[in-house]
């Protein structure tokens, strides 16, 4: 007897449709079942134009969320920097597959590097955590760099660089990785020079939340490290009440260790290493001022854990004036 396919609801953007076909393969391997992709579309994917107006990325998750509510479609996937920090009720994040590098990469003109680049060089970003961040760095070590805004999806910000109008763009690694054109990163950005989004580099499955087997197959997916480390990201952007586009950097991962490892040492192992740390950013797009602090203790075991270590952090950066850096946004 052929089981009924499970229907993943998916954006149909080059980057949406390679997460989607990835996860709906990983999802029929522990499942058995076929899934199936339904492209739902929206508003935003037919008019690029529009988009920046009716509120970036927040149409596309509307869209998919209201075809699971709907029950047209069982299960969908999302980049989860894009995702609110705000859940319904009545959907549920199922999964939070093993995470992506979560860097922050540069594609510039004849393979330079951010430290190579010349005087007057202008990079392209739409983020003003990006700007922030890289301006930041600037000023610190002399570098003679210009963020120019840039938006459009992955195919069109590289586009910049190959016609010649900017001498480099800024892209998450994740994104292209997934699209297959992670040979095209000529730096790798050090996450002490630029922290990732909140989630950046992590999926998160979605399903109805009374659907308690589909959620339960779908757990096998989950890796717990990248749930408890972007539980504790995302709860620190909420507490710092920033909209999506903020300037908000914030990563939770493996501390550094206080010795070099040797071969065979089992702190190399995962399983064993008991400890995360959590650093969060916020800064003028201009780079003038910024706070930046971390957070290092034993990996939360518990989602409300890991939420008062984001609120924790979150609190102290509050303390420190990060909220009158906050003002911006992206236009
Ligand atoms: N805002 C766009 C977006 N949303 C998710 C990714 C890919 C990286 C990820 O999944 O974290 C990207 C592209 C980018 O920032 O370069």
């Amino acid at each position: 007897m052929t089981e009924k396919a499970l229907r993943l609801g998916t954006r149909r953007s080059k980057l949406a449709m390679a997460q989607s076909g990835q996860v709906a393969q990983a999802v029929s391997q522990v499942t058995g079942r076929p899934v199936e992709l339904v492209e739902i579309t929206t508003y935003g994917d037919v008019s690029r134009e529009h988009l920046a107006q009716i509120g970036g990325t927040g149409v596309f998750v509307t869209a998919l969320r209201d075809a699971l509510l709907r029950g047209e479609v069982d299960f969908a996937v999302h980049s989860l920097k894009d995702l609110p920090t705000t859940q319904p009720e009545t959907l549920t994040l199922a999964a939070f597959p093993l995470r992506e590098d979560p860097r922050d990469v540069i594609v510039a003109r004849d393979a330079l590097k951010l430290t190579d680049l010349p005087r007057g060089a202008r990079i392209g970003t739409g983020s003003p955590r990006r700007m922030a961040q890289l301006n930041a760095y600037a000023r610190t070590h002399g570098l003679d760099i210009e963020t120019v805004p840039i938006r459009g999806n992955v195919d069109t910000r590289i586009g910049y660089v190959h016609k010649g109008e900017l001498d480099a763009v800024v892209l998450a690694a994740a994104g292209l990785h997934r699209i297959g054109r992670i040979d095209e990163v000529t730096d790798f950005l050090s996450v002490d020079t630029v922290l990732p989004a909140p989630g950046q580099g992590a999926l998160a499955i979605e399903c109805a939340a009374d659907n308690a087997d589909l959620i339960a197959v779908l757990g096998e997916l989950d890796d717990p490290f990248t749930r408890a480390a972007v539980t504790a990201e995302r709860s620190l952007l909420a507490a710092l009440e920033a909209g999506c586009s903020a300037p908000v950097g914030a990563l939770a991962d493996l501390p550094p260790l206080s010795a070099p490892l040797e071969r065979g040492d089992p702190r190399a192992d995962r399983q064993i290493v008991k400890e995360m740390r959590l650093r969060g950013v916020v800064g003028t797009t201009d780079g003038t001022r910024t706070v930046q602090l971390s957070t290092t203790g034993p990996v939360p075991q518990t989602h409300d854990r890991a939420v008062a270590l984001g609120r924790e952090l979150a609190a102290e950066m509050l303390a420190q004036g990060a909220a009158g850096l906050m003002g911006e946004r992206a236009h």
